[in-house]
């Protein structure tokens, strides 16, 4: 039997991770992206907002309520938090959503409102939308209508942590999280700590103690270890390049243990790499334009401490790769359809 393909809207093609979702789908053997939303750049063909799109497939940035709904089967979600809710709320109930957003990640609306300084309009919806860190949800993920990916800071900090949870093999009052990021993971809006010479040539600190990615990592670490009193200490950096994403965790534990947990937990893992013990250390261009995650573990030579290293790109696992991949899980199919093309930009 030939298998249906699935119609997309990119909602927020004109941005970072809509115009990647639509690239990516375009190695997709049964999912076609037929309609891409804008705001300020409806109107355009989206080939000339990114000349890289051009050629086969072109399409034109429409609003999102000229989309003709009927038609589609699956919506990608790739707008700003707040906005993403608006307009999800709205679409016919038989579109599956895939939220990149932030608007869905929170179990709990009152944890979301702390964080983001806003009511939830579909509280009841939040609480039940799977959290899609792929290789962590495959079981819950099957069937599903509504999924929030995971931000790209809380998936490369959660794929190394998560595995450490159950059963908890590291002391989780000490666990520091040093985290780096390429200026892409601040979207394409014009923001002038994006413009070049705010970014080039030097790195800086921030959000420090207080980025909103700290309760949704929190959220995920004490659910899966079965606890309430888990805090990390988080700091993000931003790196003078476009994309990447490095996350340093500094942990009170065993480093063979830490190994073999991570090891156990995605020997079948198509994207993740645990790198053998004692080997040099990940680079974001190692994973670069791919869906891979490389994870590696150090042994601190202050007794007793282990360093734990991830690297992804925040354009694809950080957002819209896993977003595919999740499509993939909810679908029933392969996770690594139209992913495991990719191969990595080096250097
Ligand atoms: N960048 C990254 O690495 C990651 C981003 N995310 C999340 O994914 C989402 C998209 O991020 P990103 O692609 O970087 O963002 P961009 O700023 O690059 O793109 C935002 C998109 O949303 C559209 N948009 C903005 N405001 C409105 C509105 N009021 N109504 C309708 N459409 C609107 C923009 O349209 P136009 O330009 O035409 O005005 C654009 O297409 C965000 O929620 C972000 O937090 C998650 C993980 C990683
Ligand atoms: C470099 C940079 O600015 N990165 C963004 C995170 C991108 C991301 O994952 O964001 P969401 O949680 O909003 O989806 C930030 O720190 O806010």
């Amino acid at each position: 039997m030939t298998q249906k393909t699935l119609k997309a809207a990119v909602l927020g093609a004109s941005g970072y991770t809509g115009a990647e979702t639509v690239r990516l789908l375009r190695n997709h053997p049964h999912v076609e992206a037929v309609a891409a939303t804008g705001n300020a750049l409806a109107g355009q063909k989206l080939s000339s907002i990114f000349p890289h799109l051009g050629g086969r497939g072109d399409l034109d940035v429409i609003k999102a309520e000229d989309v003709r709904w009927d038609e589609i089967d699956v919506a990608f979600g790739c707008l700003p938090h707040g906005t993403s809710q608006d307009l999800i709320e709205t679409l016919p109930s038989n579109v599956k959503i895939v939220d990149l957003s932030s608007d869905y990640r929170f179990r709990d609306p009152v944890a979301y409102s702390k964080a983001y300084g806003r009511e939830h309009i579909a509280p009841e919806r939040t609480a039940s939308a799977i959290y899609g860190l792929s290789e962590h949800a495959a079981e819950s993920l099957k069937g599903a209508d509504l999924v929030a990916c995971p931000g790209c800071y809380p998936t490369a900090i959660l794929m190394v942590l998560l595995p450490l949870m159950s059963p908890l093999i590291i002391d989780t009052d000490s666990i520091i999280i040093d985290a780096k990021s390429g200026a892409s993971g601040a979207g394409r809006g014009l923001k002038e700590g994006n413009l070049f010479c705010e970014v080039t040539e030097g790195t800086h600190a921030y959000g420090v103690g207080t980025h909103r990615h700290t309760p949704e990592i929190e959220q995920e670490l004490n659910l899966r270890a079965g606890k309430s009193d888990i805090e990390v200490t988080f700091t993000p950096h931003l790196l003078p390049m476009a994309r990447g994403e490095h996350v340093t965790c500094h942990l009170r534990g065993d480093v063979h243990d830490v190994q073999a947990a991570l090891e156990a937990a995605y020997a079948n893992q198509p994207f993740v790499t645990v790198l053998p013990l004692g080997s040099p250390p990940p680079d974001t261009r190692h994973v670069r334009g791919t869906n891979d995650c490389r994870i590696a573990v150090y042994p601190d030579r202050v007794k007793g401490r282990v360093i734990v290293i991830g690297v992804i790109d925040n354009l694809v696992k950080g957002s819209s790769g896993q977003a595919i991949q999740n499509l993939n899980l909810m679908m029933g199919w392969d996770q690594a359809l139209g992913l495991d093309v990719l191969v990595p930009l080096f250097p």
